[in-house]
């Protein structure tokens, strides 16, 4: 199996460059993408791309941009031009904010995919009415991930719990790409809306997001491993 064929993205949400690079020597860009956030892009800069590409590996860029359009395209724009395979913005930034966006990539020929965030998989229903939005967080990730479409993006980040609603309003060919994965009988942490790898899958998630079950396991690569099994051999019903 390439990257191009494997689901997973692998989050290396480390604090500095060494950690980072510590963990992607040991994971095959064969067989998983790698993202880099906020902690680690702060930290290390575009060197951190770099060395990732360097290393054979496609880069999600998680900085989830949000700020007036202008801002934003020109941060999509710098992301693209270091060769990222993926970038997001948040997609409450509204219409003109993604279009702008989408606009710059195309404007200067960058192929990078850009998606947007829906609803954060650390948030439920309370959360989101204590900022003001009094629906379901199944409802405003499929208006938003509606919206994100209609902006010429090429998909969106939800939790597993929607891609199969998301599937439905948007199609097949819309990216899905889900954090929020936790094996089971492992710690959600932080996370709220959650499904297995497996289950991930088979709700329609194009893509899955995992960080701490693999990288905070006390073996990483029997962690992975054990991932990758549960995504050939499926429980009945999944
Ligand atoms: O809604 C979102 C958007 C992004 N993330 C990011 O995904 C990983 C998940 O890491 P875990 O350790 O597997 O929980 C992390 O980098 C988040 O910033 C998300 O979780 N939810």
């Amino acid at each position: 199996m390439s990257h191009r064929d494997s689901p997973l993205i692998v989050a290396l949400d480390y604090p500095s460059l060494d950690a980072a690079l510590c963990m992607a020597d040991l994971l095959d860009p064969r067989r998983c993408r790698v993202k880099v956030g906020k902690e680690l892009f702060t930290r290390s800069g575009p060197s951190v791309i770099e060395a990732l590409h360097g290393r054979g590996f496609e880069v999600f860029l998680d900085l989830k941009f949000h700020d007036i359009p202008n801002t934003v395209a020109g941060a999509v724009q710098a992301a693209a031009e270091q060769g990222v395979w993926m970038v997001n913005v948040h997609a409450s930034g509204g219409r003109r904010m993604m279009e702008a966006a989408r606009e710059r990539l195309d404007r200067n020929r960058l192929s990078t995919q850009l998606i947007a965030v829906t609803v954060l998989t650390s948030m439920e229903r309370e959360d989101l009415a204590e900022v003001g939005v009094g629906l379901e967080p199944l409802e405003q990730v499929e208006k938003l991930a509606t919206l994100a479409q209609a902006c010429g993006l090429s998909g969106v980040v939800c939790s597993s719990q929607e891609a199969e609603a998301v599937r439905r309003a948007c199609g097949e060919g819309f990216l899905k790409v889900t954090p929020g994965i936790r094996p089971e009988n492992s710690a959600s942490d932080d996370q709220r809306r959650i499904l297995t790898p497996s289950g991930a899958l088979a709700a329609g998630s194009t893509h899955l997001v995992i960080g701490r079950p693999i990288t905070q396991a006390e073996d990483p690569m029997a962690a992975l491993a054990g991932i990758e099994r549960s995504l050939v051999t499926r429980p009945p019903g999944h």
